[in-house]
């Protein structure tokens, strides 16, 4: 209610940019990238930091701990084309100078959505890589199953950087070596599917045609301390969770490893028809985004946290999900036969709190839970991000001013100008990679700016203690006490009515209005601060 309230009083009308910022927000820098370029943004949406690439994103980027940028990009390669496609992965210095740049991108192979900065300084890099018909037909595909004469094999390379263009795949995986199917027995992968959860049934098509773009593989994350891979494919409406232990050759195989299954499935969640082990009603994933662990020392740390879009169900309506997949032992999943892996509920689930349909983005997306509970949201398909308290009150919101149309003004229409973000990262102040940088807030991105509400709530966070309100409670007048020269005084209920108000003086009366909370809505030489009162 609070939060609701303050969301009333401290909205400018911003249809860009910050809009809208509270003391509840986690402040820190958050990092997006939309066309060419890559902001970090402080709570008001005052750029800090920028890097500017030739291209569009291809599709996620990280601020590394040294304070560099790496990003991948989308090159246009016209062999391998569907949403999300990528082919070069660029790294900046700080400064924004290009140190280092790759390209995984041909005829035959294609870059996209992902790619993971592992600690040694390797990337985990997520690609498409073509599978012939014939090839296809021999992992058993139904060849009526092949509309493009092709079908696309998810890879996961892992790659050493070295000089400035150059890179060496030191670890591989590839989907086509973990395929079941029921189709023709003539084939060596020919088996039940129910009795293989650990592969992949090369004919489950998740409702879809023949689509080459068979499993689009949307995310790749790694557990360092598991030594596991987890991917998100939005057509199977399925996460899994690999092995990262092995050698290649274990990667391509179903032995070895520390988890002893090689390169197949340890654990796969969220559409148990896909290996014979429910029906639609057992489903709990639509197009999911960006399911990853939680980082150690977070509020449900080791536990996996995902953006379910709620694409193709009616109504359609996305979902914050933190789950605890079951294990025996720490990375080892539990599977009983014919049951699916579980769980069969979250720990934690979040919809729109007034209308669930509120809340809907198609594709794109994800969520970050931050380090004081909060969790920030990029709804992507709208280019916004808001973040929420462990209330599910809104602390926080945001909208991408970059557009496919351009850079928007503040007052421009964001649902008129394609504004999508992939992915929005919070970085805390104390990340080593601001040590020692200038983090002196530029322009915003937007432009004719109006920075008002959020300039008055930052400016209340630094100057705590400079508004001070007394008797607080109080059985009739509020007295205020500041260094400045008070405008004006405002005194909204709990529902954000305006009950009162008084200009050029250091107090109201509070005697006409009922005993409960108020907030009042101080200005003092220009700048706004919030005080909640309570009248007796
Ligand atoms: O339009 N795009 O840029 C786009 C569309 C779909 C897409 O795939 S998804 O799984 O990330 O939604 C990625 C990018």
């Amino acid at each position: 209610m609070i939060c609701l309230l303050l969301s009333i009083i401290t909205k400018a009308q911003n249809t860009v940019g910050t809009i809208l910022n509270t003391e509840d927000s986690f402040g820190g820098y958050t990092l997006f990238t939309a066309q060419t370029e890559t902001y970090l943004i402080n709570n008001c949406g005052e750029v800090v930091n920028q890097w500017t690439s030739q291209y569009p994103p291809g599709n996620s980027v990280y601020l590394l701990e040294d304070g560099s940028l790496l990003r991948a990009c989308n090159v246009g390669n016209t062999h391998i084309q569907f949403g999300g496609t990528g082919g070069r992965i660029e790294k900046f210095d700080w400064d924004g100078n290009l140190t280092w740049e790759f390209d995984y991108s041909n005829t035959t192979m294609l870059q996209h959505h992902d790619i993971f900065p592992m600690d040694n300084g390797n990337i985990l890099v997520l690609a498409a890589t073509e599978m012939t018909s014939e090839e296809a037909i021999e992992a058993g595909r139904d060849p009526s199953k092949l509309d493009n004469g092709r079908l696309l094999n998810e890879q996961v390379v892992e790659i050493e950087p070295s000089g400035t263009n150059s890179a060496t795949i030191v670890w591989e995986w590839n989907i086509k070596d973990h395929l079941v199917q029921d189709f023709d027995s003539t084939k060596d992968n020919y088996g039940v599917i129910s009795e293989n959860p650990n592969k992949l049934d090369i004919n489950y098509l998740g409702g879809l045609s023949g689509n080459e773009n068979w499993l689009h593989i949307n995310s790749i994350q790694y557990n360092k301390n598991l030594d596991q891979i987890v991917l998100s494919s939005r057509h199977m409406n399925e996460i899994y969770i690999i092995d990262h232990s092995t050698t290649t050759a274990q990667a391509a195989s179903s032995t070895g490893g520390v988890y002893g299954k090689g390169g197949d499935f340890l654990y796969r969640w969220g559409n148990p028809q896909a290996y014979d082990h429910g029906t639609e009603s057992d489903r709990k994933l639509f197009g999911q985004h960006y399911p990853h662990w939680i980082p150690e020392g977070l509020p449900y740390a080791g536990k996996l946290i995902l953006f379910n879009n709620g694409f193709g169900r009616v109504p359609s309506f996305s979902e914050v999900f933190i789950i605890t997949p079951p294990t025996t032992s720490p990375g080892v999943y539990s599977y009983s036969q014919n049951v699916a892996f579980g769980p069969t509920s979250t720990d934690y689930t979040y919809t729109d709190p007034n209308n669930e349909t509120e809340f809907f983005s198609r594709i794109l997306s994800g969520a970050q839970m931050l380090p004081n509970g909060n969790i920030l949201i990029c709804d992507g398909d709208s280019g916004y991000f808001f973040e929420i308290d462990s209330n599910e009150n809104t602390v926080w919101e945001y909208i991408n001013p970059s557009s496919s149309n351009g850079i928007l003004s503040q007052g421009d229409n964001p649902n008129e100008n394609p504004n999508i973000v992939f992915r929005a990262t919070r970085y805390s102040p104390s990340y080593s990679a601001f040590t020692g940088r200038d983090l002196t807030p530029g322009d915003p991105i937007e432009l004719n700016p109006n920075l008002s509400g959020c300039e008055a709530l930052s400016l209340s966070e630094v100057k705590q203690n400079s508004v001070s309100v007394y008797p607080n409670p109080t059985t009739n007048r509020i007295n205020i006490k500041t260094q400045g020269t008070i405008d004006s005084i405002e005194v909204y209920d709990v529902m954000g009515m305006r009950v009162a108000q008084n200009k050029n003086t250091n107090g109201i009366d509070l005697n006409n209005l009922k005993s409960g909370v108020y907030f009042l809505n101080i200005t003092d030489n220009g700048k706004l601060t919030t005080k909640k009162v309570i009248k007796q």
